[in-house]
């Protein structure tokens, strides 16, 4: 059975179209980048619907407009799929460049199709633009395949990789093979073939891009959970599951885990004398100056309302104090500006150490809490081991 090309773009352009406006129905919320990165998307596939329409109907339109209308609607689709990947990747490109793609590749098209014509030339003029989109998507995806990729990664950088090689098997084809077509519209094995392959690209790099945001949209929930909002750091959840991590590691290496509880003192004043945002923005001054101090490995998570937990792998019960006497003198210099005013904060630090023969965290917790409990009775802004407190 003999296959057109305007039946297949046809049916490319209604799919297209059916996919741009399901992209758009189906998405509402905030104007987030993620979100505008979908809406994005559903606009490129209806104008890349909009270009398949053009060549379907070939047969109503100049040749003329086919090749400037074809080719911009096309150009364009390309450029705000570039934009709406890398946007969904947090690899921004600006409209700018990815336009100048789309402009250069048009021109060139409208030259070797009307003031120089040839249709070879003119083919691997537009994959040249064609190529530099794919790169720029596979450079966005780069590594997705590998040890720190994801699935969805992967799955659209293979969809990337496989639209390059149709691109460089047509212009092979077109110079290389037997009787090369002289143009889209000329029924041959090389048009039904690329614009068959052509038309699926649309509909496979959608389903990768859902994917992708489904994995990104994942991970966003993956951190809310874990993180706390005022603060950004670990929450009580998270360090929770990062120290049964660190202390099992720890255990593995015969090696040992500092714990220090690090609370605030006379908190309550300060939200008296700054009002709660006042107190927001000091507990979050704290955090600043709590990571100064720590190392890559070290981890702190809020536990409470004014309440910090570090942990810091491989320091032993000196180490610990010395480590919980750095942050003490270290917020205790800080001076603080909360709305034009300066405010001098303190902390009480309770001491545990994770090693040989204590490896249970909520006796390590225990222990710590009543080294603070201890700092705090003994008149706070200051550092107490909780070693021999509790048994
Ligand atoms: N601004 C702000 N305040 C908080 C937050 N969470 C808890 N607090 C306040 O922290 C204060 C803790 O008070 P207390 O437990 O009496 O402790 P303290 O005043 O620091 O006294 P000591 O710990 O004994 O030195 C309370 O006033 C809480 O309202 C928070 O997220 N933001």
């Amino acid at each position: 059975m003999p296959v057109q090309v305007e039946t297949l773009s046809l049916i490319n352009a209604v799919q297209a179209l059916a996919l741009g406006l399901m992209l758009w129905a189906g998405t509402h919320g905030d104007n987030g980048p993620t979100l505008m990165a979908i809406r994005l998307r559903a606009l490129a596939l209806g104008i890349e619907a909009a270009g398949y329409a053009v060549l379907a109907l070939q047969a109503f339109v100049s040749p003329a407009a086919l090749l400037m209308g074809g080719n911009a609607l096309n150009l364009l689709a390309q450029a705000m799929v570039v934009v709406s990947i890398r946007m969904l990747l947090g690899k921004p490109l600006r409209i700018k460049s990815a336009t100048a793609v789309a402009v250069l590749g048009w021109a060139g098209v409208a030259w070797l199709g009307i003031v120089y014509p040839d249709y070879r030339l003119r083919v691997l003029w537009g994959s040249l633009a064609i190529a530099a989109n794919v790169l720029l998507n596979i450079e966005a995806l780069q590594g997705g395949c590998r040890g720190g990729g994801t699935r969805a990664r992967c799955v659209l950088l293979w969809v990337y990789l496989l639209a390059l090689a149709l691109v460089l098997w047509r212009n092979g084809a077109l110079w290389f093979g037997d009787n090369p077509p002289d143009q889209v519209v000329t029924p041959s094995p090389v048009n039904v073939f690329y614009v068959l392959l052509s038309g699926m690209q649309p509909l496979l790099a959608s389903i990768g891009f859902l994917l992708l945001y489904n994995e990104i949209l994942r991970r966003e929930l993956h951190d809310l959970a874990r993180i706390d909002p005022l603060t950004g750091v670990a929450n009580r959840r998270a360090i929770g599951e990062v120290s049964e991590r660190m202390l099992r590691e720890a255990r593995a290496w015969r090696g040992s885990v500092g714990v220090l509880l690090v609370d605030a003192d006379h908190f309550k004043t300060i939200n008296d004398r700054f009002g709660h945002e006042g107190g927001d923005k000091v507990l979050q001054s704290l955090v600043t100056c709590i990571q100064s101090i720590l190392r890559t490995d070290d981890i702190v998570g809020r536990v409470g309302g004014e309440e910090f937990l570090v942990l810091s792998p491989g320091v032993d019960a000196e180490g610990v104090l010395v480590l919980g006497e750095r942050i003490r003198s270290t917020v205790e210099r800080e001076v603080l500006q909360i709305d034009g005013e300066s405010l001098r904060l303190t902390v009480s630090i309770g001491t545990a150490v994770a090693g040989p023969g204590e490896w249970d965290m909520n006796t390590l917790r225990r222990r710590a809490d009543a080294a603070l409990y201890a700092a705090k009775r003994a008149g706070r802004n200051r550092v107490v081991a909780g070693a021999e407190l509790v048994a």
